[in-house]
């Protein structure tokens, strides 16, 4: 059993207007063509894509590469969606979902809810319910109002088991708006699916920008394609105090003098876990590790850091890079940098060309230059995985 996506962009897009066919028009730096596409290359139960194509389109199709199936359209949308059924007879596709090429916005969720209700019957087609009062005009005037009872709004992809939509369409004598109209004349019963306000079809000229919206909004928002990149910045202090050493970034440094602190004082390694929170807005150390609480003195910073990366991965993102910078007049940080590096790539399980470590003085000025204690500034950005 497998199943097939047919992606219908043969026409001519002559509502849309423009210089090209409106499948081939931009949509936030892609041709409208290549959405669609996208949605069903990334939908999971889809094993095949059947793009159907206007012979002038064959170089603009080469173009969006990948693996699909090209084959020519008809005059008409069912000529076009016939052509490809053809291609497909004989091979082992049972189930189809036919799509408008120019419906972008598809989501992962209206694919998933069509395969679905093949499981219930021969067809499938989502809908959204007529909201709006409905009139017949004439001359520029309404002439009279339309009962909108049961009425919806057909969208696309339409699902099918494959024979039966195959042997409807080679016994409709054409000229149907869609392949639900097809199947009907069949005496195939479809289920109607939840449609998607947002699943817009591309006909005149302004809903190039409505879907350009939708698409960004999309983007900021929607957990099936949202890219979610976040930065965060931490800024730690320790002063200083006896000692013979300090920690720093997960390096023991000789120094003639120690930082004080709750933990091990290592300030460098605080700033970055506070940035590592920061990015995904859940607090700081303090939050986690509350210094109220005993079991954390003198406790190795590591462990906070280990469980910031933990938070980072249980929440789905990975940490892209991080930026340490230690503001000291002494000790020399130059000389250990690789190896603070290679401390932490060590414990956050990253590589090293991922994290940097750097110093600067405040040239003698405040209470760094005074040499009173470290400041320490971070920064970090995660993806999401
Ligand atoms: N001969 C045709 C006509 C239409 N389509 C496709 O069917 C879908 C829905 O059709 P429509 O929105 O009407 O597209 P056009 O026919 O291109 O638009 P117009 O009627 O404005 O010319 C589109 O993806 C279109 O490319 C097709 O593959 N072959
Ligand atoms: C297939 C369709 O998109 C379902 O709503 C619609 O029927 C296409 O209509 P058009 O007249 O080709 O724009």
């Amino acid at each position: 059993m497998s199943t097939a996506a047919i992606i219908v962009a043969a026409g001519r897009g002559t509502r849309a207007g423009g210089d090209l066919p409106k499948q081939w028009q931009d949509l936030r730096g892609q041709p409208v063509l290549a959405h669609s596409l996208a949605a069903f290359r990334a939908a999971p139960g889809i094993a095949r894509v059947v793009l159907v194509i206007h012979p002038d389109d064959r170089d603009r199709a080469a173009a969006l590469g990948g693996a699909v199936d090209l084959v020519e359209g008809g005059a008409s949308r069912d000529a076009s969606v016939r052509n490809a059924l053809e291609s497909l007879a004989g091979s082992d596709v049972t189930r189809v979902l036919i799509h408008d090429g120019a419906r972008p916005l598809v989501s992962q969720a209206l694919i998933a809810r069509l395969i679905a209700a093949l499981d219930q019957g021969p067809g499938a087609a989502p809908a959204v319910p007529v909201t709006d009062a409905l009139w017949r005009g004439e001359a520029g005037r309404v002439a009279g109002t339309q009962d909108r009872t049961g009425l919806f709004r057909a969208q696309t992809p339409q699902a099918f088991h494959f024979d039966a939509i195959l042997a409807a369409h080679r016994a409709h004598p054409g000229g149907a708006a869609d392949d639900v109209e097809v199947a009907r004349a069949a005496g195939l019963e479809v289920v109607i699916v939840e449609g998607d306000e947002d699943n817009l079809k591309v006909t005149y000229p302004g809903d190039f920008a409505r879907a350009a919206r939708s698409l960004k909004d999309r983007l900021l928002n929607d957990k099936e394609t949202a890219m979610d990149i976040r930065t965060g910045n931490g800024f730690d202090v320790h002063a200083f105090g006896p000692g013979d050493h300090v920690w720093l970034c997960g390096v023991r440094v000789p120094h003639h003098r120690g930082l004080i602190g709750h933990s091990d004082a290592d300030v460098g390694m605080h700033a970055l876990t506070d940035a590592i929170y920061g990015a995904l807005a859940e607090g700081d150390i303090g939050t986690h590790f509350p210094p109220s609480d005993p079991q954390w003195k003198g406790a190795a910073s590591e462990i906070f850091l280990r469980h910031a990366m933990g938070r980072v991965a249980e929440r789905g993102f990975v940490l892209t890079n991080c930026d340490v910078t230690l503001i000291c007049e002494r000790p020399k940080i130059g000389p250990m940098a690789a190896a603070m590096r290679e401390a932490l790539a060590g414990i956050m399980g990253i590589e090293i060309g991922r994290i940097s470590v750097k110093a600067t003085t405040s040239e003698k000025l405040g209470f760094t230059g005074r040499e009173e204690g470290i400041a320490s500034l971070a920064s970090v950005t995660l993806l999401q995985a």
